[in-house]
């Protein structure tokens, strides 16, 4: 098992926020989390990834405990994370925000190189000598992405990847994703568009409340307008 958790009970304050969360993903699936707004989905991923410490319930990662991080060595255990908003430095180039993050990944896989993040964001290749925050939304949201590869992941962790974009640049996301996958780097996606998460993963965990009340195949959701309608519809 890549990531896991078991039984987590997380607070902000004394808000209490996931209620006995379990979750796990295996190398090379693709799983997506799903659930309206406030139901702790982003909560859940910084658990894992050891931003926030549960008061009860533990994190593996890779078979090791890492409950309450430390962070970095989570990342070091081959799990990137591009979080809601962006992550890049705005004063860098583009070249130089992809160049910094480079590293082997844990099994000392070197496949995401400089040159296919350029194949996979050809947007991004005609950007190489811009300031990353001279970029628009969309080609920052894919720098992140590209930096995340850079560092040859054994699992992607996408929260809300396509908000707020334009129609375009979302089509183009979800077709990196897919690649992505199919590059057999295990995914998470965190996406208000079900239709689009369940075309793209294996498996589909919904979160009501802090808890999980569905963990199965991403078919069954797709085929399943009344689940669909009682906890994602709008
Ligand atoms: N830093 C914080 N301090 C206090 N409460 C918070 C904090 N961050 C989130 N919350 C609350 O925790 C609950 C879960 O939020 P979370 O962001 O995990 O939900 P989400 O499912 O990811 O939804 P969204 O799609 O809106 O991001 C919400 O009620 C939210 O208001």
């Amino acid at each position: 098992m890549l990531l896991e958790a078991i039984g987590l009970h997380t607070y902000y304050g004394s808000s209490h926020i996931l209620h006995g969360v379990n979750f796990n993903i295996r190398k090379g699936e693709a799983l997506g989390l799903m659930g309206r707004n406030g139901m702790g989905k982003t909560t859940l991923i910084r658990t894992m990834l050891g931003f926030l410490t549960p008061k009860a319930g533990g994190v593996l990662v890779r078979g090791q405990r890492m409950t309450g991080g430390p962070t970095h060595k989570i990342a070091r255990l081959g799990i990137a994370y591009v979080p809601e908003g962006r992550g890049i430095f705005p004063n860098l180039t583009v070249k130089e925000n992809l160049i910094m993050a480079a590293r082997a990944g844990v099994e000392g896989q070197r496949e995401w190189t400089f040159e296919r993040v350029m194949a996979t964001f050809p947007r991004l290749s005609e950007r190489l000598t811009n300031g990353g925050g001279q970029l628009s939304g969309g080609e920052q949201q894919m720098l992140t992405i590209g930096r995340a590869l850079m560092t040859n992941p054994d699992l992607l962790i996408l929260d809300e990847a396509t908000e707020g974009l334009a129609p375009l640049i979302v089509r183009e996301i979800w077709r990196v994703i897919r690649e992505i996958r199919d590059s057999g780097i295990a995914t998470v996606v965190v996406d208000k568009n079900h239709a689009a998460v369940t075309a793209v993963t294996d498996r589909s965990m919904i979160l009501v409340k802090g808890q999980v009340v569905f963990d199965g195949p991403s078919e069954e959701v797709r085929n399943n307008p009344e689940l669909i309608q009682k906890h994602l519809g709008v």
